[in-house]
Order: structure tokens, then C-alpha cells, then sequence
């Protein structure tokens, strides 16, 4: 048995597998409410809404179905898996659930919550990001991505709950009120991502809903509970749901000709109201309003008003009751209505017949003799007849065409002149498709085109008019013809009454005659008085005569001049009929080139359009090329911008670094300048007491090299007195070194006598020390005259070295003992002269180089300053360097952001 049932729900999963979910009689109970027994599916990639009044079940089944209540009776099966039994991760992860969750505690950014949200869902992580990126622009939120949670609006809350529920891209998606605390932009915008997601993914999705209206375009089955209870599961046909539209018109629209003609079209009407001159007009999904409109504008019926009716749950309920009582049009549709605009070249062909149609119809009239015809207008519409005695002449009569020669040929039918009716209108609005077209494709042609439709259309109006100027023409003259026959019968009346009178008179002749006879035979007096009598009935006779006379002559003249008169207005007719012809033919003619010049330029359009079609499956090829490559730049640009944005960053972070640096070295710089500016000025006070002290310096300078060129030449002078001396000294140097030899003969004798007395000491120091004092006496008395010998030779050897010996010197140096004192005498005075010239010039010379030492300083001085300025200098350039370097990173990062804008842009 249980086998069996088994079977049984393997079979019916089985068939069911075209359901994403099966409810198999799911009931919930709880104290005083029912919820179910409901049995339905729910198809695989559809749109199903879950309507119902409020309490009517949908949450309690929407619990269920998400796994949340799992304490009912009956099944609810997810892709042929029990719900009951399934309700792991794995399975779950096929379901998205929208609910309105509540971020007001939520301090998270946007963009990590999703990150840990996907990582929670356990979506792949190579996906994560992608995603989180494609979803938070979808619902324009990417640039909110790095604010807290709590610090969004309801709508961008709700924005962030419709994410979340997308963002797993499952295979089953349950939204309940996904519209609520939207503003109506993105309850609209909502609606189209959901039908973009169920066409990307083919998923299936369930949704709760308030305003059906809203969603009803996305809707594609419809589940509806009423109190617990399951009211109805199936298609919006099976629902026999329409849109309704009420469409009101101006009061000379019938509306029976309305509804036949959207009838005819497939167009269902309901509720006509007369007095509003309105239908309503119900559209199943296929069918759009537009259509509809094009359909009453082509016959010329455009609405005044369009009001579309709210889908709710009443308009629901109506539907479902009338579902027993399907609405069947009136009237039989139409097989073949629209005009293929695409094929202008088709318009133009019956454009043509239709103008030549009507051509012959227009000939028929004018080549008819104008006896041969009766003529009336019945709205704009000919009406001819070869007896208006038999035509109806009423505003409602159909077109007829009449000839007198074959009468029953040329009588159209009511129907044939609403084909040609149609036709003309059908024409008309094809030459405006074309026109369109016309535009579309050659611009310059469109004024041209344009004036010619206007041209069309005011030679209708011409021929419109000239048709109403013949209509009023011919009533004239059939007014005319029938005062003029009225006119006739009368005169014919008052012949006949002449004629009556006549006989009477001649009757009265007659009597009178025989009365006369009878007088003649009576007496002659009466005789008398009867001539008498006689004369005066002749009298009156003859009154009578000329009265007859008179109005017979009269009453033809008249009818004379009538006859001339009817003559004329005939002949003017007739010239006024010649010449509409003429014109007629005329325009005619023109039309007829006209429209072949419209031919030639539709070919024209069309080998164009051909060429341009051509063209177009070029451009869609290059554009599908340019697509790809688009998407492969796109992807380059993305990695490209994901680079810059990391050297952005780098490049901001070194900026910020450089600024700081930047403020700090501009503070040092500032202080340095303000150092820099007092050195300065020390510097150009220094300068200036250095420029004073160079002046003092040089006048002191040009002074002392004008006493150096004194010297100089004193020098010069000494030398060349020192040149001769130098002779002399040579010769006294020769002397010398006689004297010196005698000298140091003299020595080697005190030194022979000095070891003589060292031997001596020796031995007295052997025998008795206290003996050799006085010999240690002479001793030192002989070593000073040594010494005293040796200054002596060194300072004559120094005075010879200096100063020639004065010329009493040349006198030999046997007398150089005696003149030596005198010479010496001299010499030390002349020494002492030099000497102190010498020094006084050495100290200048002192001077002279002290100043130089201090000039030689101060320069060192500026020239350490120089170096100072200089490393100021260079500081001062690094700084200007890293304001450039800084410029040129603002400038580099101006151009990334322009480049980044042309991509944003170019996406
Ligand atoms: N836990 C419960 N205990 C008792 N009755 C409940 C419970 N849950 C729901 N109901 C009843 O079940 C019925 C259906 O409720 P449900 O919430 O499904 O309605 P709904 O169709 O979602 O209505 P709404 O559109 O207002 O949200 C109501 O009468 C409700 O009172």
C-alpha cells in the first residue's frame, strides 16, 4: 500500500517536473482559522504572484515554503524535493528570500556587510567581489558602498534587502512586498530587474503584492487565496484578466462604429456609456494600447480621453466570475488590417490605382451630358441619377455613380464605398507612413515631401471645395428649373383659365347674337336702344380683346425672357463645368507626375534604403566587433584602473608625505629667509664699511707702493754701491783670511800652549788641587779674550758683509788696526741709520702684510659665506625642485582623473 503511494508521488513529481514547486494539499490550523487544504504548482522560470486579501493565508504559506514553519500537514515539495526533509544549507541556498530587514543597528559599511553576508551564503570567494560591485550599481548604491548601514535611508535600506536577495542569484526567488518603502522610480525600476533576472537566470519567482497594477506587465500566473482558501492558480488567460483602458470620444464618433472596428481587430469592449460617448476597451498581454490608438486614428477616431482602470483584487474577483461567461466580440475580426510601412514602393502603387480610380469615377461624371443628368451632393459624396424622381435624395444615401446610357453598371454598393472610404483614408495614411519614412531616411527631402502631402492635401481641399462650388451650382439650378416649371404650370393654368373665359365669352357672343336677332325682329325704337347697347358691349368686347391681347403677350414675354434666361445660366453652367473639367484634368495630370515623381523617389529611397540596409548590418557587424572589444578594453581599462587607483593612492599618500614635508621645510625656508635677509643686511652694512675700509686701504696701499718704488730704487742704488763695495770686501775678505790664518796660527799656538797647561793641570791636579786655581784663572781670562777675538771677527765679517769698507779702508790692511776703530765708529753710525730705515720699512712692510693677512681673512670670511649662500642657495633650489616634483604629481594625478572620467564615461 505504502509502495504504491510512493509510486504514485514519484509519478506526480515526474510530471511536474516543468514546477519549481508543488503544494500537495498543504493545511495549516490554527485555533480559529484554516489555512488550506491548497493544492497548486508553481511553474519553473514564470513570474507568480500570491494575491489575496489581507488574512487570506500568504504568509503562513510563504513560512512554509521558506522552511521557516515546518508544522503542517500535507507537502510542500522544491524542485521534487520534500520541504519538510530538505531543509539544509544545500538546499536553502537555491532560495532567495526578500524580507524588510531593519539596519538600524548596523554600524557595518554597505560593502563589507555584503562581503560577510557572501561569505555566510558560502558563495565562491572569486565571486564575491564581482558581484557585491555588478548588484550595489544595479541598485545605485555603489557610491554609498563604504557608509554604515544605519546611516541609510528607508529606500536605500530596502535598495540593500532587494541586494541581498539577488546578490546569491538563486534559483527560486520569494519576495514579499518587495515595492514597499520604495519611492515609485524604484518600485518601477525593481520590477524590470526582477523580469531581467528571471530572463538571465531562468529562475522562478514568487512575489506578494499590494498594488497588482503596478507588477501586473511582469506577472505571468497568478496564485489567489481567499480566507485560507485557494481561489484560483493559473494563467492571466485562464484568469480571463484584461487591462482595461475607458476611452472617451467627441460626440460625433459613433461609438458602434468604435466598438465594430476594435472588435474587428481583436479588441474586446466593455461598458459603452452614450451619454460620456466612452468604451472601455480590455487588452490581453499581447496586445498593446498603442496599436489600439494607431488602429482608431487611421479610421479617424481619436480619442478625447484615455483613463486606464486599476487591476485590483475586485477587478480580479470580477474576471474569475465572469470566467464562467467568456466575453465574445460582436463582430467578426478582420483577417488582414495593418499596412506594411516598411514596403513604401507598395503604399505608392496604391496610392495610384486608388487616385486612378477615382479619376475614372470623377470622368464618368464630367463626360456626361449635362441633360442627361440629375444632379444633388449627399455629404461629399456624387450623387447621380438618370430620374430624381425615383432617388432618394437623402444626406444618408450612398455614393452613386449613375450614366444615363447604362444606369445599373455605375451603382456602387454602401459597402463598396466604404472599401473605397477605407481605401482613400488607408491610402492617405500610407502616403503619411511614407512621409515619415521619407524623413527619417532623407532629411533635405523632408520639406519637399512634406509641402507636396500639404499640396496633396490642399488639392482635395481645392477639389472639395470646387465639388461644394458645383453642388451649389447645380441646386441653384435646379431650383431655378423647378420655380421656372412652377412658373409654367401656372402660366399653362392661366391659359387654360384664358381659354375657359374664351368659350365663356363666345358662349355669351352667341347668346348675345341671338339675343341681338331676337332685338332685330323687335321694334325699331328697341332696335334703337339695342344698337345701342350693341355699341357699348362692343366697346367692351373690344376692352376685353385688348385686355386678352395684352396678357398674351405678356405672359409670353415673360416666359421669353424666362426661357432666355434659363438659356444663359444653362450655357454658363455648361462653360463653368467645361473649365472645373479642364481644371480637374489638370490637376489631374499633375497629380499623375507628381506621383510618379514620388515613384521615382521611393525607388530612389529604396535603392538607398537597401544600401543604408547594407550599411546597417556593416555598422551592426563592426558594432558587435566594436562591442567585444569594448568589453576586452573595458576589462583592460578595469585592471588599468584598479592599477591607477593603487598609484592614485601611492601618489596620494606621497603628496600628503610632501605636503607635510613641504609645510615644514617652507617654515625652514621662512626662517632661513628671514636669517638669511638680516645676514644680508649685516652683510651689505659689512660690505659697505668694507668698501670704506678698501678705499682707506687702497689710498694707504697706493701710498705704500709708492714708497716701495722709493725703495726700490734706494735698493737699486744700494745695490749697485754694494756691487762695488762687494769688490772691495772680496779684497778685504782676502786679507781677512791672511789674518785669519796668522790668526789660527796663533791659535794652534795658545792650543799647543793650552795642552801644554792641560798637561800641566793634569799633573797638578795629580799633586795638588787646591794649585790649580790660579791657572784655571788665566785659563778664563784667555777664553774671554778668545771670545772677544771671535765677536770681534764676526761683527767685521758682518759690517763687511753689509758695507763696504769706507775708502780710507782701501789703504791697506796694515793699517787696518788703526783705522778699524775709526771705520767702526762710522760704520755703526751709517749701521744704525739703515738699520732703522730697514725697520721702519720692515714695519710698514708688517703693516703692509697685516693688512694683507686681514684682507686676505675678510675674503675667506665672504667666501665662507659665499659657501653658506650657496648650500642656502641649493636648500632653497631642493625645495623649488620638490614644489615641482609636487606640481608635476598633481599634474599626473589631474590627467589620471581625466582619464578615469572618459572611461567612466565611454562605460
Ligand atoms: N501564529 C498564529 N496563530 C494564530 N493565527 C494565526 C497565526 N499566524 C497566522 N494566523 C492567522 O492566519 C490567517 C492568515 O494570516 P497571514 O499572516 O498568512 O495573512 P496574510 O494573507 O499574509 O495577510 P497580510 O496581507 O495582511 O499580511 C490570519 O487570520 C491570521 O490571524
Amino acid at each position: 500500500m505504502e509502495k504504491n503511494a510512493f509510486k504514485s508521488k514519484q509519478i506526480m513529481l515526474e510530471k511536474h517536473n516543468n514546477n519549481a514547486v508543488i503544494v500537495d494539499h498543504f493545511h495549516k490550523k490554527f485555533k480559529d482559522v484554516n489555512i488550506g487544504p491548497l493544492s497548486f504548482n508553481i511553474e519553473k522560470g514564470k513570474i507568480t504572484a500570491l494575491l489575496g486579501s489581507s488574512g487570506s493565508g500568504k504568509s503562513v504559506f510563504l513560512n512554509s515554503l521558506l522552511g521557516a514553519t515546518l508544522n503542517y500537514e500535507g507537502n510542500i515539495y522544491i524542485d521534487g524535493k520534500e520541504r519538510k526533509k530538505s531543509n539544509s544549507i544545500e538546499n536553502n541556498s537555491k532560495v532567495g528570500f526578500y524580507s524588510q530587514m531593519d539596519f538600524s543597528l548596523y554600524s557595518i559599511t554597505a560593502y563589507d556587510f555584503l562581503y560577510n553576508m557572501c561569505n555566510v551564503m558560502g558563495l565562491n570567494k572569486t565571486l564575491i567581489k564581482s558581484r557585491i560591485e555588478y548588484w550595489l550599481k544595479k541598485f545605485d548604491l555603489w557610491t554609498s558602498k563604504d557608509k554604515p548601514l544605519n546611516a541609510f535611508s528607508w529606500g536605500m535600506k530596502n535598495r540593500m534587502n532587494l541586494i541581498l536577495c539577488f546578490i546569491k542569484e538563486p534559483e527560486i526567488l520569494i519576495l514579499d512586498e518587495p515595492g514597499a518603502n520604495l519611492d515609485s522610480k524604484w518600485r518601477g525600476e525593481s520590477y524590470k530587474i526582477l523580469k531581467e533576472f528571471k530572463e538571465k537566470f531562468n529562475s522562478t519567482i514568487i512575489l506578494t503584492v499590494h498594488n497588482i497594477d503596478e507588477v501586473y506587465n511582469i506577472i505571468e500566473n497568478f496564485v489567489i487565496l481567499e480566507k485560507g482558501k485557494l481561489l484560483f492558480s493559473g494563467s492571466e488567460e485562464e484568469l480571463n484578466l484584461y487591462k482595461k483602458i475607458n476611452v472617451s470620444f467627441e460626440k460625433d464618433v459613433v461609438l458602434a462604429e468604435v466598438e465594430k472596428l476594435l472588435n474587428q481587430h481583436n479588441i474586446l469592449t466593455f461598458n459603452c456609456d452614450l451619454g460620456l460617448n466612452s468604451l472601455v476597451i480590455g487588452l490581453n498581454k499581447q496586445q498593446n494600447f498603442n496599436d489600439a490608438l494607431d488602429i482608431l486614428e487611421k479610421n479617424h477616431m481619436q480619442p478625447k480621453d484615455v483613463v486606464p482602470q486599476v487591476i485590483n483584487m475586485d477587478s480580479i474577483k470580477k474576471a474569475l466570475e465572469d470566467k464562467e461567461t467568456p466575453y465574445k466580440p460582436k463582430y467578426e475580426p478582420l483577417e488582414e488590417f495593418a499596412i506594411d510601412s516598411s514596403d513604401a514602393s507598395l503604399g505608392i502603387d496604391k496610392a495610384l490605382n486608388f487616385l486612378n480610380k477615382i479619376e475614372d469615377k470623377y470622368k464618368n461624371i464630367l463626360n456626361l451630358n449635362k441633360y442627361d443628368i440629375k444632379v444633388a451632393l449627399s455629404n461629399n459624396l456624387v450623387l447621380i441619377s438618370d430620374d430624381s424622381a425615383k432617388t432618394s435624395i437623402t444626406n444618408s444615401d450612398p455614393l452613386v455613380l449613375s450614366d444615363t446610357s447604362n444606369t445599373s453598371q455605375d451603382v456602387l454598393t454602401e459597402s463598396e464605398i466604404n472599401t473605397i472610404k477605407t481605401d482613400f483614408f488607408d491610402k492617405v495614411q500610407e502616403l503619411k507612413n511614407l512621409k515619415a519614412e521619407i524623413n527619417q531616411i532623407v532629411a533635405e527631402q523632408k520639406t519637399e515631401i512634406n509641402l507636396n502631402i500639404d499640396d496633396l492635401q490642399n488639392y482635395f481641399e481645392k477639389v472639395k471645395l470646387e465639388s461644394e462650388i458645383i453642388h451649389e451650382a447645380k441646386k441653384t439650378f435646379e431650383d431655378q428649373t423647378a420655380n421656372l416649371k412652377v412658373l409654367l404650370q401656372q402660366t399653362e393654368s392661366e391659359t387654360e383659365a384664358l381659354e375657359f373665359k374664351k368659350t365663356d365669352l363666345q358662349i355669351k357672343i352667341d347668346e348675345l347674337k341671338a339675343l341681338q336677332d331676337e332685338i332685330s325682329l323687335a321694334s325699331a325704337s328697341e332696335y334703337e336702344q339695342f344698337d345701342l347697347i350693341k355699341a357699348e358691349f362692343s366697346t367692351k368686347l373690344d376692352d376685353l380683346k385688348t385686355y386678352i391681347e395684352k396678357s398674351e403677350n405678356s405672359l409670353t414675354n415673360e416666359m421669353q425672357s424666362k426661357m432666355n434666361e434659363f438659356k444663359e445660366f444653362e450655357n454658363q453652367f455648361k462653360d463653368l463645368v467645361a473649365v472645373q473639367r479642364e481644371i480637374i484634368q489638370d490637376e489631374i495630370k499633375e497629380f499623375k507626375s507628381y506621383l510618379t515623381q514620388i515613384q521615382i523617389e521611393s525607388d530612389e529611397i529604396n535603392s538607398s534604403r537597401s544600401n543604408l540596409d547594407k550599411d546597417l548590418s556593416a555598422l551592426k557587424q563592426s558594432n558587435e566587433e566594436f562591442l567585444t572589444k569594448v568589453d576586452l578594453e573595458n576589462e583592460q581599462v578595469e585592471n588599468q584602473k584598479f592599477e591607477l587607483n593603487a598609484k592614485i593612492n601611492e601618489l596620494k599618500k606621497l603628496q600628503e608625505e610632501i605636503a607635510v614635508a613641504t609645510i615644514a621645510e617652507y617654515k625652514e625656508i621662512d626662517s632661513i629667509k628671514a636669517d638669511f635677509t638680516n645676514k644680508l643686511l649685516d652683510l651689505k652694512n659689512y660690505i659697505e664699511n668694507i668698501s670704506e675700509e678698501t678705499k682707506i686701504i687702497q689710498e694707504s696701499k697706493t701710498e705704500y707702493l709708492e714708497k716701495i718704488k722709493e725703495f726700490k730704487e734706494y735698493h737699486d742704488e744700494f745695490n749697485k754701491t754694494a756691487s762695488v763695495e762687494k769688490e772691495t770686501i772680496k779684497n778685504s775678505l782676502f786679507e781677512l783670511k791672511e789674518f785669519m790664518s796668522q790668526i789660527q796660527i796663533e791659535a794652534s799656538e795658545i792650543n799647543t800652549f793650552k795642552n801644554g797647561m792641560a798637561t800641566k793641570k793634569v799633573n797638578l791636579t795629580n799633586e795638588d788641587s787646591s794649585s790649580i786655581k790660579p791657572s784655571n784663572l788665566e785659563i778664563i781670562k784667555l777664553k774671554e779674550e778668545i771670545e772677544k777675538l771671535k765677536f770681534e771677527m764676526s761683527e767685521q765679517q758682518n759690517i763687511k758683509k753689509y758695507y763696504g769698507a769706507s775708502q780710507g779702508l782701501h789703504n791697506g790692511f796694515v793699517e787696518h788696526n788703526m783705522q778699524q776703530q775709526m771705520w767702526q765708529q762710522n760704520i755703526a753710525s751709517l749701521k744704525d741709520q739703515e738699520l732703522e730705515k730697514i725697520k721702519s720699512d720692515l714695519n710698514k712692510e708688517k703693516e703692509y702684510f697685516e693688512q694683507l693677512r686681514k684682507e686676505m681673512a675678510f675674503e675667506k670670511e665672504m667666501n665662507q659665506k659665499l659657501a653658506k649662500f650657496d648650500s642656502e642657495m641649493k636648500q632653497r633650489e631642493n625645495i623649488l625642485e620638490l614644489e615641482r616634483i609636487r606640481r608635476e604629481i598633481q599634474e599626473e594625478k589631474s590627467k589620471l582623473n581625466e582619464i578615469l572620467l572618459i572611461q567612466k564615461f565611454n562605460k
